[in-house]
């Protein structure tokens, strides 16, 4: 298996991981539940993407295409034409709906990637509950709740736990994978086992806030805004700087718009709700006027910066 989790003919298929998951439905088909819907299907699982809404499913399937394009042109740029079946088998792979209830009726893995909202997450678990056979697993993508706070309203708590992707999905080669307080040791090593099928690399973490990488992402984040609201550097220079001088792929303010603004705010908002005495969670009204006028970053057109319209 390759790092896209493909498994190319001319491999062993020794290398392969199997996982006791066949079927699997993502809820959200957004920037992250399309990039996971994407993922699976490459690994050769069937996928059943929903949202409730059908103008951004058709957006999700135009750019998942895309995608497999890109990565099919990588993988067989010697054979085209086995790039071209491997983009269209995965693609056939992902099936849509909107009706979140019908979907998970005979699904093995439910990966949840709806808005950062405890509420809304809550109503779609409690339905989920009683419409799952018993051994689906329900799993969160969430990047700033508490996979204990999410279970909280389902019977299934042992079978309950977190898979947080990295944006883009399909580039990212992490998976953090979380235990929170019932969850099994069968249900965390089926966890396990499944993201290294679809060929990420796993790494275990408790129910503990921003689990390992956002802990450490979001206060370089929030300080990299602090700069930029007291006027000390321009967004520009503040990214030019982290990108030359520390190395990284992307600067601060580019991430927040690659992330999206509105999921920004919807996790300063939470953590801001949960620690209310901590200075860095503080709103921030140029984050706060730009989703008002919705500029949510690179999704729309306009965040922090401008860019071209696909
Ligand atoms: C005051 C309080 C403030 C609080 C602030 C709160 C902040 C909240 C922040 C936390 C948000 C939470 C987010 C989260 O939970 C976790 C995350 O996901 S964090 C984000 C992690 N991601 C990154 O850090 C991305 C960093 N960027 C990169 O790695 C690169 O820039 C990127 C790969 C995106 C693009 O690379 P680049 O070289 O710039 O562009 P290219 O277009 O040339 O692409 C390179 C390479 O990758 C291929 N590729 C890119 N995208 C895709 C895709 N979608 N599908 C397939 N392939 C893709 C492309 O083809 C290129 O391949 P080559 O082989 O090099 O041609
Ligand atoms: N954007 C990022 O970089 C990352 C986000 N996450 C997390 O992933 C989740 C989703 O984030 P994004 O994909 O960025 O958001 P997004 O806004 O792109 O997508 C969310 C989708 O959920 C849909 N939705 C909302 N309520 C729904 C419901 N009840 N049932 C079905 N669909 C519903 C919306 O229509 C939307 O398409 C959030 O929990 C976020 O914190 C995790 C890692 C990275």
């Amino acid at each position: 298996m390759n790092q896209f989790g493909v498994i190319v003919r001319s491999f062993s298929n020794s290398a392969a991981v199997n996982s006791a998951i066949k079927n699997v439905t993502i809820i959200g088909g957004g920037l992250m539940g399309s990039g996971i819907a994407q993922v699976t299907a490459q690994a050769g699982q069937n996928v059943t993407l929903v949202d409730v809404n059908s103008d951004i499913l058709a957006k999700s399937q135009k750019s998942i295409n895309n995608s497999l394009g890109r990565i099919a042109k990588k993988i067989y740029k010697d054979n085209p034409q086995e790039g071209e079946k491997f983009a269209r088998e995965a693609s056939e792979r992902i099936k849509t709906a909107t009706d979140p209830v019908a979907a998970v009726k005979d699904t093995d893995l439910v990966i949840e990637a709806i808005v950062e909202n405890l509420d809304v997450k809550h109503a779609l678990f409690q339905k989920l509950d009683n419409a799952a056979p018993a051994h689906t697993i329900f799993a969160s993508n969430t990047s700033s709740l508490s996979i204990n706070d999410i279970s909280s309203v389902v019977k299934r708590k042992d079978r309950f736990g977190g898979l947080h992707f990295f944006n883009p999905v399909p580039v990212m080669r992490l998976l953090e994978v979380v235990r929170g307080g019932e969850t099994t040791d069968s249900t965390f090593d089926t966890m396990m086992q499944w993201g290294k099928s679809i060929g990420k690399t796993c790494v275990a973490c408790k129910d503990t806030p921003g689990f390992i990488v956002n802990r450490l992402l979001v206060p370089y984040m929030a300080e990299a805004l602090r700069l930029l609201e007291r006027g000390d550097a321009s967004a520009r220079d503040i990214d030019i700087a982290m990108k030359l001088g520390a190395g990284y792929p992307m600067g601060p303010i580019e991430l927040l718009d690659y992330v999206g603004l509105d999921t920004t705010k919807f996790i300063l908002d939470g953590w801001n709700k949960n620690y209310p005495d901590q200075p860095l969670f503080k709103p921030i009204p140029i984050l706060n006027k730009l989703v008002a006028e919705g500029k949510l970053g690179v999704k729309t057109g306009e965040g922090f910066y401008k860019y071209d319209k696909k």
